[in-house]
């Protein structure tokens, strides 16, 4: 018989099984994190194929992987005596997505198992591993039980920060700040007025500091007053320092590390002459972009603060910082930061609290805050500038200025919040970010 053309046609690729191109991306972004140390932010904006839903099942997997990845790390470690060949990255990765949906999201076992399996089958040089990827997650799937009930959050902390934290806070704390780091955040929004009218409109409730707090809001372009730049996307600890510096009204502040803008938008709603000073154009772009949607008038620089010229009323230094209390809606922080970096950003810090004096005018106001749980990054700076600028003095905190919440002022006054300050039965709505945050005065 005679083939016709159209015989020699290749066949169309079939299609991947559903859900199997939302698992690859998950693998990717892990493996931009862990192995290319990228945020995990700046990976989830590259552009892909996939649709809306599969985009944010990717990321849910992600982040909750990255979030319980020593957990996990420990629970394969425990099935896999001879432990897995260096150079398969996938292998791990793949076997590390499979854990995490049978362990901590709503997957049913087998798909989270097949998926896996086929993962490591499609790559090349893990393939010989496939049989044993399904045998492991198949065990894992038949004890989940009795590892979820003998799980510790304290594993999810790399040992840096588990150690570090367990010598400033104590055993307990840290495991109560690891359990709600277990746990993605609500999302916190500052609203420029009527938080309670807020929180009525989008179904959140109102923190004790006043911002409004949604869990689950779906996309947060959509929600009302976004587009009407009635409120902004920030932490309730994070607009906490803000506040410190009282009624600004009139003043002319310099926020002297201000991007994206979060705390130059505080400023700005009370009436505040704010100078925003970044030395990245680039994160300066987006701040304007938020000052725009929120029409808020403030001056954009574009500079080093340790060559910034003028004298203002007031000063807010948001000094870069490790981050390390942003980790419940930062989990990538815990697999990109390091001591290093704590020693290197607490030089940098020590350089700009020394610019207070000289831009500070006598008797004016600063605070100085960092999102960090390392006390060499709030604590220390403060005592350490102290003793050696005899013109800054401190200027205590009381707990009636941020709602009565006492736990969370030093016995020197000093603001120190802990991701665990907020307990709630729901973990859902539990939690704020860990920030430092100190007010000097510059002696007349
Ligand atoms: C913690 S973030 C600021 C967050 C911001 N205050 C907010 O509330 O949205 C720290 C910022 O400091 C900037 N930065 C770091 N060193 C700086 C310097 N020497 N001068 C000016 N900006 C600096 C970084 O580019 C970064 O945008």
């Amino acid at each position: 018989m005679v083939k016709r053309f159209h015989d020699h046609k290749p066949k169309p690729k079939p299609p991947p099984p559903a859900g199997l191109p939302a698992r690859r991306r998950a693998c990717e972004l892990i493996e931009a994190v862990t192995l290319r140390r990228r945020p995990l932010d700046e990976a989830l904006d590259e552009p892909t194929d996939l649709d809306q839903a599969d985009r944010a099942l990717a990321r849910k997997i992600a982040a909750t992987a990255l979030r319980r990845l020593g957990t996990i790390e420990k629970v394969l470690a425990e099935r896999l005596a001879k432990g897995l060949p260096d150079g398969l990255p996938r292998l791990k990765t793949a076997m590390v997505v499979g854990v995490c949906q049978i362990l901590f999201l709503d997957v049913p076992d087998y798909a989270a198992v097949d998926l896996a399996v086929r993962m490591v089958e499609a790559d090349k040089k893990a393939k010989g591993f496939a049989g044993l990827t399904n045998a492991v997650l198949r065990g894992i799937g038949r004890d989940k039980a009795e590892i979820l009930e003998g799980l510790d959050p304290l594993d999810d902390l790399p040992p840096w920060m588990r150690e570090r934290w367990i010598a400033a806070y104590g055993i307990d704390t840290t495991r109560a700040i690891a359990a709600i780091q277990a746990v993605e955040p609500p999302l916190d929004l500052t609203v420029k007025a009527d938080a309670a009218g807020w929180a009525d409109k989008l179904g959140g409730s109102v923190t004790p500091t006043g911002s409004v707090r949604l869990s689950a809001p779906g996309a947060i372009t959509e929600l009302a007053g976004f587009a009407e730049g009635e409120w902004w996307v920030q932490d309730a600890a994070a607009a906490i320092p803000a506040r410190l510096l009282g009624n600004v009204a009139g003043l002319t502040v310099a926020d002297l590390c201000a991007a994206p803008g979060g705390k130059t938008a505080q400023l700005a709603a009370g009436g505040a002459k704010v100078t925003a000073v970044d030395r990245s154009a680039r994160r300066l772009e987006r701040l304007t972009a938020n000052m725009e949607r929120l029409h808020l008038d403030v001056t954009v620089l574009a500079a080093d603060a340790l060559e910034l010229p003028g004298i203002f009323d007031a000063i807010l230094l948001d000094a870069p910082c490790s981050a390390t209390g942003t980790v419940r809606g930062h989990p990538d922080v815990m697999h990109l930061k390091s001591m290093t970096d704590v020693e290197g950003l607490g030089r940098q810090q020590a350089r700009l609290l020394d610019r207070l004096s000289s831009l500070l005018k006598p008797g004016g106001r600063a605070v100085y805050c960092t999102c960090s749980l390392e006390p060499e990054e709030g604590e220390r700076q403060i005592e350490a500038l102290l003793a050696r600028d005899p013109l800054m003095v401190l200027d205590p905190i009381r707990a009636d200025e941020i709602a009565g919440i006492a736990d969370v002022i030093t016995p020197a006054g000093m603001v120190r919040t802990l991701p665990s300050h907020w307990p709630a039965s729901d973990p859902a709505i539990a939690g704020l970010d860990g920030f430092f945050a100190a007010r000097l005065i510059r002696r007349p």
